[in-house]
């Protein structure tokens, strides 16, 4: 029996369905400290800009939710102490020899770093008992070992996992004396605590309090959580999920994502709340509202699943498919898409509601990433990590594995599932200008494996009424009705940064190219596959542009090959040799059957001024080196 518990609380900021209070409840340990650190590395400068890495919004409903918790633990004999400080400094002073610690285990490296750091601090004779807790789907159940395998895509693991896995009963919720008691005395060996006031802990955090401008009001803590979960078990709600989920007002789908991504909600008292519902009021003509909507919750479930396998490497550029892309850093194009000033009205609403309220819906999310990522050509860890600092329900899973995946980055599985975790899409692939209920997003990108949210497109399917927009442009009030989403610029608007996509994918039938060698007088050998039937040698090469506008190339085919380039075209012939400038867009094709050798010999480029090169190579090389998954 240990004399003393120490429960970490970490994203599980509830009494309900927590496994670390049940674990606690079951010591008899003569007394418990329950303690929540406000780690600083969470409020510091994001290593990406001048933001914080928690910013005003989730810091205010973290700041909230401890107030309420520390009142919940206080009706039941119990007290909660919140420590500014870095966990492993202030943990191991807790916790003497024949004391134990309990905490949520998490599924990301900087997490598992700090629980690394803190156990190996702690005094020899201390035990530690963790466990995971942020799943619908215990991991126990799965019937596999995470660290090697993972069902993929998704599909497979909705329908071969989740199909036969039945999450588990909700843990009890501990009531009035069910906890050891707190140190009489209050005594927590010197460690420096903050009252847990929402206004107090906030100044600690180094965050001023904020009002949201949104139509929805997240508070804080659990009891908040559990009401919004019963005010949207209704027919109107839940009930009418599958038709309201895609629609971009922030009242059209459950809104329990912040509570339950810092834990003041269970993801299995969602489930069983949304199967009773089921249960007493059945499907709605034929619709499985309710299905659909755990679905979304096996994503979640998924994208943790994703982070445990993969590890590290759903932080690096070419993620977890290590794939090369050509992403590039740009501080203007990745202010204007930050502040909401792109010139595409409905990107432009979308990051300007993300930041007055830390939230933006499903729909919404993937239309502002998916400009970021094929219309900016911006490296996906920009957008990742400014979700990061504003939305209210970050998950580093779930934020990180979506964004890696509308990079097409997570994962590599070849032809049959280009789009990687999302497998073939919905709709099993769709041909072009299908349209399915959730737009067209696949019809830019398919052939090459991109999932592409058109933003004009989607406008006139999500905002057809301009409602939306309107709502979060100002500027746009007096526009006459029906003339914003034309697909150009609008007038009193700035002109739209981008309104195509960029051709990232430099892939021919699921090969994609080596990285781009800059430095001049390098060469390079660069081998694609041989379509591998001639109705995939139909396809060709999107229009591409190299990213560093500074080098000549002269590709050597061993086989008849061509490139256009707007009004020029040019073949090769045996025993010739073509030169051309890559920085322009332009095609190219290969119609042999047998596998493509080039030899590529780069060039300095005439027009870049010998004084520049060894800056850009520095400038290159430091890019090369950034490729090293930092969050
Ligand atoms: C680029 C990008 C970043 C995202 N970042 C996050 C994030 O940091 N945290 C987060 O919780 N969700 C994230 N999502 C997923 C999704 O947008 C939100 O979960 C959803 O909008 C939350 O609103 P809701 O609670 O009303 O969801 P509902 O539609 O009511 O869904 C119910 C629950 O299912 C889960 N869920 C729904 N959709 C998804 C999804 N696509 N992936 C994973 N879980 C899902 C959420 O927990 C949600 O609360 C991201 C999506 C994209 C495209």
């Amino acid at each position: 029996m240990a004399r003393r518990v120490v429960v970490w609380l970490r994203n599980d900021l509830r009494l309900h369905d927590n496994e670390a209070f049940c674990a606690a409840a079951m010591q008899g340990a003569a007394e418990l400290i329950v303690v929540y650190c406000l780690d600083p590395r969470h409020y510091q400068e994001s290593p990406w800009g001048s933001h914080k890495r928690c910013g005003a919004h989730r810091s205010q409903l973290i700041a909230e939710s401890l107030e309420a918790l520390s009142l919940s633990l206080c009706k039941i004999g119990s007290k909660l102490y919140v420590a500014p400080g870095a966990p492993e400094e202030v943990l191991p002073g807790l916790l003497s020899p024949g004391s134990l610690l309990i905490y949520q285990a998490e599924d990301t490296h900087d997490e598992q770093q700090v629980e690394e750091a803190v156990t190996s601090a702690l005094s020899p004779g201390v035990d530690v008992k963790y466990h995971f807790g942020q799943t619908l789907h215990h991991r126990d159940d799965l019937g596999f070992d995470l660290k090697a395998w993972l069902p993929l895509p998704f599909g497979k693991f909705y329908h071969e996992t989740c199909g036969q896995v039945r999450p588990r009963c909700e843990l009890r919720t501990p009531g009035k004396g069910d906890l050891p008691p707190p140190p009489a005395d209050d005594d927590i060996a010197g460690v420096a605590v903050v009252s847990p006031q929402a206004t107090t802990l906030l100044e600690a955090m180094g965050t001023e309090p904020v009002l949201s401008s949104g139509d929805f009001h997240w508070k804080g803590g659990e009891d908040a959580a559990l009401q919004q979960l019963e005010a949207y078990c209704t027919r109107g709600g839940l009930g009418s999920y599958q038709r309201t989920r895609n629609q971009l007002h922030v009242n059209c789908s459950s809104r329990l994502s912040p509570w339950m991504a810092i834990g003041c909600l269970s993801p299995r008292t969602v489930f069983w709340r949304a199967e009773r519902f089921e249960r007493e009021h059945g499907k709605d003509r034929g619709f499985d509202h309710v299905q659909k909507f755990m679905f979304q919750l096996c994503w979640r479930d998924y994208f943790h699943f994703y982070c445990a396998h993969f590890g590290r490497l759903v932080f690096f550029p070419s993620g977890p498919a290590r794939r090369q892309r050509p992403w590039k850093r740009d501080a203007e194009l990745e202010t204007r898409w930050k502040t909401g000033r792109t010139g595409v009205p409905l990107v432009d609403a979308l990051m300007r509601e993300l930041a007055a309220t830390g939230f933006m819906a499903n729909r919404g999310r993937y239309i502002a990433a998916s400009y970021l990522v094929f219309y900016l050509n911006i490296d996906w860890r920009v957008g990742a990590d400014w979700f990061e600092s504003l939305l209210l329900d970050h998950d580093v899973c779930s934020n990180y594995g979506e964004w890696a995946s509308m990079a097409n980055v997570a994962v590599d599985l070849g032809e049959k599932y280009p789009l990687g975790l999302k497998g073939r899409g919905p709709t099993g692939g769709r041909k072009p200008g299908a349209r399915g209920g959730g737009g067209d997003p696949w019809a830019k990108g398919v052939n090459i494996g991109d999932a592409i949210f058109d933003p004009f497109e989607q406008a006139q399917h999500y905002d057809r009424d301009e409602s939306y927009v309107r709502r979060w442009l100002p500027e746009l009030h007096g526009h006459p009705a029906g003339s914003i989403h034309t697909g150009g610029a609008v007038r009193g608007h700035i002109a739209p940064l981008a309104t195509e996509p960029l051709q990232l994918g430099r892939r021919k039938l699921g090969v994609w190219q080596a990285k781009p060698q800059v430095a001049a007088g390098r060469w390079q050998l660069q081998q694609d596959k041989a379509a591998s039937s001639p109705r995939q040698c139909d396809q060709e090469y999107r229009p591409q542009r190299r990213w560093q506008a500074k080098a000549l190339r002269t590709p050597l085919p061993e086989r008849l090959h061509g490139w256009t380039r707007a009004e020029l075209q040019g073949h090769w012939q045996e025993g010739k040799c073509l030169v051309f400038d890559d920085s322009f867009e332009h095609e190219v094709w290969h119609e042999g059957t047998e596998a493509r050798t080039v030899l590529l010999v780069n060039f300095w480029h005439p027009d870049v001024p010998r004084e520049m090169r060894e800056e850009l190579i520095v400038a290159s090389r430091s890019a090369q080196r950034s490729d090293t998954g930092k969050r």
